[in-house]
């Protein structure tokens, strides 16, 4: 692993009071460009991204972001450092419009205006949307808003978790060109279930297995890895 990673993560050990879930975990991404967390279900995926944000303790490791050590920092301190994150599950005010979604998200974040209007240059789909109940929307423009929200924190390193998870394939494609454009400007780490679109979007890999990366390498050569398959099977 190259020295002075955006994000480096050393010797990672993590889980959920006495039960563990992250084994010795070390990883590194660079300021720029994708990188994919694959694995199968139960692997451990939500739990990594939950102990980047801190939503999660560490148990023991290290972790330093943009050059300074944020392993025991809460949760709001790293998101003011610049890690946004999309989680798995809706992350959207069902109730309230998209309009009103985003102007949440800019208030919380203190965003200008400006960022709103990136937002939805970004995905022209809210903004035929913008007078409509966030619970209204498909799956699809669900995750755009989401994606959106977290966009207006101006995050230099960018969480997702599932992104295209319960979207129409359709829209998957749209979101997967965001993202491949989103990741040639900022750090996206993308945990994603089509192997096609997160190794797409993702210059680089890592798989998990049972909380321990069992495989890690160049997207085209984490593809090309005959043991790759045994890691995903169910
Ligand atoms: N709140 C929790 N308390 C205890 N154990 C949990 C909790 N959440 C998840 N786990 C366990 O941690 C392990 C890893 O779960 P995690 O959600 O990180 O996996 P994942 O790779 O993201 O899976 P999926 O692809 O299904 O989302 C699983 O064994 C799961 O049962």
């Amino acid at each position: 692993m190259p020295e002075n990673e955006f994000l480096d993560i050393r010797h990672l050990h993590a889980g959920y009071g006495r039960s563990q879930v992250l084994f010795d975990v070390t990883l590194g991404i660079p300021c720029r460009g994708g990188v994919a967390v694959l694995g199968r279900n139960g692997a451990g995926k939500t739990t990594l991204m939950k102990t980047i944000i801190g939503e999660l303790p560490t148990s023991n490791g290290e972790m330093f972001f943009d050059g300074r050590d944020i392993s025991r920092r809460r949760t709001e301190e790293r998101m003011r450092a610049g890690i946004g994150y999309v989680p798995q599950e809706h992350s959207v005010f069902a109730r309230l419009s998209v309009r009103d979604n985003l102007a949440v998200g800019s208030l919380l974040n203190k965003a200008a205006g400006a960022a709103v209007d990136r937002v939805l240059t970004i995905f022209p789909k809210l903004g035929q949307r913008l007078d409509q109940p966030a619970g209204t929307l498909s799956g699809g423009e669900r995750k755009m808003l989401a994606i959106g929200r977290a966009m207006l924190g101006d995050p230099k390193l960018l969480l997702l978790d599932e992104p295209t998870e319960g979207v129409w394939i359709g829209v998957i494609e749209e979101i997967a060109e965001r993202l491949t454009d989103l990741a040639r400007e900022i750090a996206v780490i993308i945990v994603e279930q089509h192997l096609d679109l997160a190794l797409r979007v993702a210059k680089h890999a890592y798989v998990l297995d049972r909380g321990r990366i069992a495989l890690e390498g160049p997207a085209g050569e984490v593809r090309g890895n005959p043991e790759l398959l045994r890691y995903l099977a169910p």
